[in-house]
C-alpha cells in the first residue's frame, strides 16, 4: 500500500491537491485537519479546553472519516459534521486544541488506523504527516505558497465572507505561527520531502508535479490482467503469446498452473501485469481446490479479467458457473475464444456470444491469430493506475567503484549496528538481492552491485560481468555513490565509472574513501587530480570518508538527499524564461554564416535528470549550449545531478 504524505501551511492547496491525486490514482484520501477540526468542534460543544474532558467526549462520540476522495466526510458519533467544522469559531480555536499533547496522541492513533484500512494507496494531508504520522511514506511533499496567494485563494473560495484578503491573511498567519511553534509535532518539512511552492502554479500544475514524481518513482501501480478459465483452455499458451516467450508452464495436463503467477507485459506503450491463474473448477477437489481459490483471489485483485473459453469445445456448464462469478466482481471483462485457428472455427465460435459476456475475441494462442487485436482490446480497458505495486518509495542507491575501493566496508559502516533487511512490505515486486538499510534518518534501498553480496563477488570474476552488473545496478538506481580510494591516484577505471554514471543520467555522489590513509602530501596531490580529472563532473558532491573507522559516514545521507532532490527538480517555466531572456540579452549566441540565431524560449522537458529544451531559429554551436548549461547550473543550482540541455530549431511561423 502506498502512502503519500502532503504537509504544509493552511491554504497552500493540500486538500485540493490531495483529493485530485487520490481520485486520479483510485486511492483513498485523509484530511487530518478535518479530524483536528472535529475534535475542536467537540471541545466547543462541551465548552472545555481540558484535554481529559475532550478525550472523554470523543470516547462517547467517536470521530470517523469517510476516505472516499470524491466525497470525504467527517462524523462525530453518527452526525456528519463536515460543514460545521469549517465555521469561523472552529477555525479560530483549532490550532490551540491541536497543540494539546493528549489530543495529538488520540488523533495519531485514529489517523494510523484510518491509513491502515486503505486498500491500494492513500493520500494523507496535514501538518505532521511526513514527520510523525507516516515517517515511512513512499512520497512526502511539503506544499507551500506565499501568504498573499494563500489568503487570496481562501478569500475567493469564501466569496469575501471571511472579511477580505487582509483579514484572511491575518487569520492564516496566526494559525501558521501556532502550528509551526508548538512543542509537539510542529509543522515542519521532513528531511526527505519534496518542496513544492504553489504560489505561481495552478491547481492542475501542482497535481501534475506530484503525478510526475509518483510515476518517476514507479509508485503508480501497474494494472493487472487476470487470465481465467477452465483447466486446459489454453491460458498459459495465450500468456506466452502475450509475453513473447515460453515462460508460463504449458502442458497438456489440465490444471498445471498452480498459483497466480505474474508476468510483466508491454503492448502499445502500456506496461501491465498478466496474472496466470491456473484452472478454475466449480466443484474442485484435491489440488484444484487451491487452484480455484487462487483464481477467485485473482478476480478480486485484477483490474481487467480475461475469460478464456476453448472455442473448439464450446461453452460448458462449468464455464457458465464461472461467468456468474465473473459478473459478481463487476470488473471490465473480455471474453476470449481460444483455439480459433481458421475462418471455419471462427464461424462456429460465434455461438459463444450466448455466454453473455459480449463479443468473443477470436484467438489462436498457439499460432498467434488475433492476439494483437486482443491485446489492443485489453489495453483499451486498462486503468491509468493499477493494483500491482512496483516500488515502495525507498530511494534506490548503487555503490559502485573499481575493486578494492571499499564498497562493502562503506556499506557496513553505513549500516552499523542497524543493518537490517526490513523487506516485509506486502504486495511489492522487487529484486530479491536488494538490501534495505537504515541510516541518516531514512531507509535506503541498496541495489545489488558487485561487491555488495558474496554472490556478486563471484560473478564479478571477469571484467565483463563486473561491467554488466554495474550497468544493471545503474539502470535500477536513482543515485550512484561512486567510491574512489583517496590514498592512491585517480585511475582511468575510476573515471570510466564516473562517465558511466553521467551517461546513465543518474544522480551521483563521489566518496573519497580511505581518508585515514591520506597525509598532507597526498591531499595536495589529490586536489590537483580532482581539478584535472573531475572537472566534467564538478557538479558532483565529494564526501571524504574512512569507511573502516566510520569517520564522516554521517555526511553521506545529506549528500544523497541533495543529489536526488536536484535530480528530480523542476524549474518553473516563468523563472526559466526570465533567466534565459537576461542571458541572451547579455550574451547572444554567436553569429553563424552571417546570421544570428534567435533564441525563442526554453522549457523543462523532464526530470530525473533535469532535461531542458531551448527553442531557436537556427543551429546553435555546442559551445553555446554548454554555456547555457553552465549558467543554468549557476542560476538554479543542481548539485549532484547531470543536467541535459538540447537545442531544437523551430521555424518562426511554426513557432508563432
Ligand atoms: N496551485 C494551487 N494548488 C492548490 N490549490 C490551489 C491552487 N491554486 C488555488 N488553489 C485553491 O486554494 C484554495 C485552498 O486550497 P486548500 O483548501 O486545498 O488548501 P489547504 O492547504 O488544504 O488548506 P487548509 O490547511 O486550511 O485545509 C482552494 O480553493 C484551492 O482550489
Ligand atoms: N496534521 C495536522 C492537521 C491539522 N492540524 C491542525 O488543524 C488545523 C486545521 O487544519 P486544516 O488543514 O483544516 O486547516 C491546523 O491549523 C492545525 O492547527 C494539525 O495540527 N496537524
Amino acid at each position: 500500500m502506498i502512502v503519500v504524505a502532503l504537509d504544509g501551511p493552511s491554504g497552500s492547496g493540500k486538500s485540493s491537491t490531495s483529493k485530485n491525486i487520490a481520485i486520479r490514482a483510485g486511492w483513498s484520501y485523509l484530511d487530518t485537519g478535518a479530524l483536528y477540526r472535529a475534535i475542536t468542534f467537540i471541545a466547543l460543544s462541551i465548552k472545555s479546553d481540558n484535554a481529559n474532558e475532550i478525550i472523554a467526549a470523543v470516547i462517547d462520540a467517536p470521530i470517523t472519516f469517510n476516505s472516499d476522495p470524491r466525497d470525504p466526510k467527517v462524523f462525530v458519533g453518527s452526525t456528519n459534521v463536515s460543514e460545521e467544522i469549517r465555521s469561523q469559531e472552529v477555525t479560530e480555536k483549532v490550532s490551540i486544541i491541536s497543540a494539546l499533547p493528549q489530543v495529538r496522541a488520540e488523533l495519531l492513533t485514529l489517523q494510523r488506523s484510518i491509513i491502515a484500512k486503505a486498500d491500494r494507496g492513500i493520500v494523507v494531508e496535514g501538518r505532521d504527516i511526513g514527520t510523525v504520522v507516516c515517517p515511512d511514506a513512499a512520497l512526502k511533499i511539503y506544499l507551500t505558497a506565499e501568504i498573499s496567494a494563500r489568503a487570496a485563494r481562501r478569500d475567493a473560495e469564501q466569496d469575501g465572507a471571511a472579511g477580505g484578503v487582509d483579514a484572511v491573511a491575518q487569520s492564516l498567519s496566526t494559525r501558521d505561527e501556532i502550528d509551526t511553534n508548538r512543542t509537539i509535532s510542529p509543522l515542519s518539512m521532513a528531511t526527505d520531502a519534496v518542496h513544492i511552492d504553489s504560489t505561481e502554479l495552478t491547481l492542475d500544475e501542482t497535481v501534475e508535479r506530484i503525478w510526475e514524481l509518483l510515476s518517476q518513482r514507479s509508485l503508480l501501480g501497474l494494472p493487472i490482467v487476470a487470465i481465467l478459465g477452465r483447466p486446459n483452455v489454453g491460458k498459459s499458451t495465450l500468456i506466452n503469446r502475450f509475453i513473447g516467450r515460453r515462460e508460463a508452464i504449458v502442458e497438456d495436463t489440465p490444471g498445471v498452473t498452480r498459483d497466480r503467477v505474474q508476468y510483466e507485459c508491454e503492448w502499445g506503450g502500456r506496461r501491465f501485469i498478466i496474472m496466470d491463474t491456473g484452472g478454475w473448477e466449480s466443484k474442485p477437489d484435491g489440488i484444484s481446490v487451491q487452484v480455484s481459490a487462487s483464481a477467485e483471489l485473482a478476480m478480486g485483485e485484477a483490474d481487467v479479467l480475461c475469460f478464456v473459453v476453448d472455442a473448439q469445445v464450446g461453452a460448458l456448464d462449468e464455464d457458465d458457473v464461472l461467468v456468474q462469478e465473473l459478473r459478481k466482481v463487476k470488473k471490465p471483462t473480455i471474453l476470449v475464444a481460444n483455439k480459433v485457428d481458421g475462418d471455419n472455427d471462427e464461424s462456429d465460435a460465434h455461438a459463444l456470444w450466448n455466454i453473455g459476456l459480449g463479443e468473443p475475441h477470436f484467438v489462436s494462442a498457439l499460432h498467434g491469430r488475433g492476439s494483437g487485436d486482443l491485446l489492443d482490446s485489453i489495453t483499451k480497458l486498462l486503468p491509468e493506475v493499477g493494483a500491482a505495486q512496483v516500488q515502495d518509495g525507498y530511494r534506490r542507491i548503487a555503490l559502485i567503484g573499481r575493486p578494492n575501493v571499499g564498497k562493502s566496508s562503506l556499506l557496513n559502516a553505513l549500516a552499523g549496528e542497524n543493518r537490517s533487511i526490513v523487506d516485509d512490505v506486502a504486495g511489492t515486486t522487487r529484486d530479491p538481492v536488494d538490501e534495505l538499510i537504515e541510516f541518516g534518518g531514512s531507509i535506503w534501498r541498496f541495489v545489488d552491485t558487485a561487491g555488495l553480496k558474496k554472490r556478486a563477488n563471484q560473478a564479478s570474476g571477469t571484467d565483463y560481468y563486473a561491467t554488466l552488473r554495474t550497468q544493471t545496478a545503474l539502470e535500477r538506481c536513482e543515485c550512484a555513490v561512486v567510491i574512489l580510494d583517496a590514498s592512491v591516484p585517480i585511475s582511468e577505471q575510476d573515471l570510466r565509472v564516473i562517465t558511466m554514471v553521467e551517461e546513465a543520467g543518474k544522480a551521483m555522489v563521489i566518496v573519497m574513501n580511505k581518508w585515514d590513509l591520506v597525509d598532507d602530501d597526498r591531499r595536495t596531490q589529490l586536489d590537483k587530480e580532482i581539478e584535472r580529472h573531475l572537472d566534467q563532473v564538478e557538479w558532483a558532491q565529494i564526501v571524504n570518508v574512512a569507511a573502516k573507522t566510520g569517520w564522516h559516514r554521517d555526511r553521506l545521507a545529506p549528500a544523497l538527499r541533495t543529489a536526488i532532490d536536484s535530480w528530480e527538480r523542476r524549474v518553473p517555466t516563468s523563472k526559466l524564461n526570465s533567466f534565459l531572456g537576461a542571458l541572451i540579452g547579455a550574451t547572444p549566441p554567436p553569429v553563424r554564416g552571417g546570421k544570428q540565431p534567435k533564441v525563442y524560449y526554453a522549457t523543462q522537458a523532464g526530470i530525473a535528470p533535469p532535461k531542458f529544451v531551448v527553442f531557436s531559429s537556427g543551429w546553435i554551436e555546442a559551445s553555446y549550449r554548454r554555456f547555457i548549461e553552465r549558467r543554468l547550473r549557476e542560476e538554479f543550482k543542481f548539485p549532484g545531478t547531470p543536467v541535459q540541455v538540447a537545442i531544437r530549431v523551430k521555424e518562426r511561423d511554426k513557432e508563432a
